[in-house]
C-alpha cells in the first residue's frame, strides 16, 4: 500500500489507467484491428482491470462503484466507495481521437471528496488537490460557448443554446466536456436525458475544487452512491455565468 493522499492515488490510478488505455489501442491499431466495437471493448477492460487491481491493493476496505463491474449494492452500506469510468467517451477512443476520459472519485459519508480526470489525448489530468485556474473570460457579458455531445445532443440542450444566445463546441466524453470548462475552452456544459454516476462524479469533484458552479438542472446538488446510479443531467459553469445559464435552462424546460 502505498502513503498516497486519496487524491493523489485517484490521480495517480486515472493518469496510469490512460497510458494504459493509449497502449491498448496503439497495440490494436499496429495489429491491424478496424472494428472500433472490438477496440472500444478492449479499452474498457483491460482499463478496468487495472483500475481495479490497483484500489484493491491500495484501497482494500473501500467499496466500488464502476460503469464496467457488476454492482452488488454492498456500497449502501459503506462509508467510503470510489466511483469510476474506467473509459469516458468509448466511441472517440475507439475512433482515434483525443477527447475521452478516465474518471477516478472517492464519496465519503455523502460527499464526493476527492477526484480526478485524466485526459490521456492532451496528456493532461486533472486533480481535486491541485485544481487548475480557470481562465477568466475578458468580457463577462460574451455569448457563452456550450460544450456539447458529438453524438447524444440533446433538444433541450439546442434549446438552452438558443435562449442564451450562445454558441456550441462538440465533442465526446463528459468528463471531457467538465473539463473543457476547467480549461477554459468552453463556458458551460449542460447535460439533460441521460448519464450515470460515474459519468459525472469524479470530473464534478475536480470542476468544485477548480471553483466552478454545478448542480442538477433543477438547481439541486448532485448526489452520489444512489442506490440507483442514473443521474441524468447536470449543469457546469462559472459562478459568474450560472444565473444566465440557469435562466436559459428554465427558459429551454418551460418550452419543451
Ligand atoms: N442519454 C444518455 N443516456 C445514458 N448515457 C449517456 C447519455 N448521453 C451521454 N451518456 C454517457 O455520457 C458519456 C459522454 O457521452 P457524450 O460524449 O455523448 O456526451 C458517455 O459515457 P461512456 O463513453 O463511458 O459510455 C455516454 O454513454
Ligand atoms: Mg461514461
Amino acid at each position: 500500500m502505498s502513503g498516497l493522499t486519496d487524491a493523489a492515488l485517484a490521480a495517480d490510478i486515472a493518469e496510469a489507467a490512460g497510458q494504459v488505455l493509449l497502449a491498448v489501442r496503439e497495440e490494436l491499431l499496429d495489429s491491424g484491428a478496424e472494428d472500433q466495437r472490438a477496440i472500444a471493448k478492449a479499452g474498457d477492460q483491460r482499463a478496468q482491470d487495472f483500475i481495479a487491481e490497483r484500489l484493491a491493493a491500495e484501497r482494500p476496505q473501500d467499496a466500488v462503484l464502476s460503469e464496467e463491474a457488476k454492482d452488488d449494492l454492498s456500497r449502501l452500506d459503506a462509508a467510503r466507495v470510489w466511483i469510476i469510468d474506467p473509459l469516458d467517451g468509448t466511441k472517440e477512443f475507439s475512433q482515434g481521437r483525443h477527447d475521452w476520459a478516465v474518471h477516478v472519485a472517492l464519496w465519503e459519508d455523502g460527499e464526493l471528496a476527492a477526484g480526478a480526470v485524466a485526459l490521456p489525448g492532451i496528456g493532461q489530468t486533472l486533480r481535486s488537490d491541485d485544481p487548475p485556474a480557470v481562465p477568466a473570460r475578458e468580457d463577462d457579458s460574451a455569448p457563452l460557448r456550450f460544450a456539447i455531445s458529438r453524438s447524444h445532443p440533446s433538444e433541450l440542450i439546442t434549446a438552452v443554446i438558443e435562449e442564451s444566445g450562445g454558441g456550441s463546441v462538440a465533442m465526446g466524453s463528459a468528463g471531457f466536456k467538465v473539463c473543457a470548462v476547467v480549461r477554459g475552452e468552453a463556458d458551460a456544459y449542460v447535460h439533460a436525458g441521460g448519464q450515470f454516476e460515474w459519468d459525472s462524479a469524479a470530473p464534478i469533484a475536480v470542476a468544485r475544487a477548480a471553483g466552478l458552479f454545478a448542480s442538477r438542472l433543477d438547481g439541486s446538488p448532485m448526489r452520489y452512491n444512489q442506490r440507483d446510479v442514473y443521474l441524468p443531467d447536470l449543469i457546469v459553469c462559472r459562478p459568474a455565468d450560472a444565473d444566465r445559464v440557469r435562466a436559459a435552462v428554465d427558459a429551454a424546460t418551460a418550452r419543451a
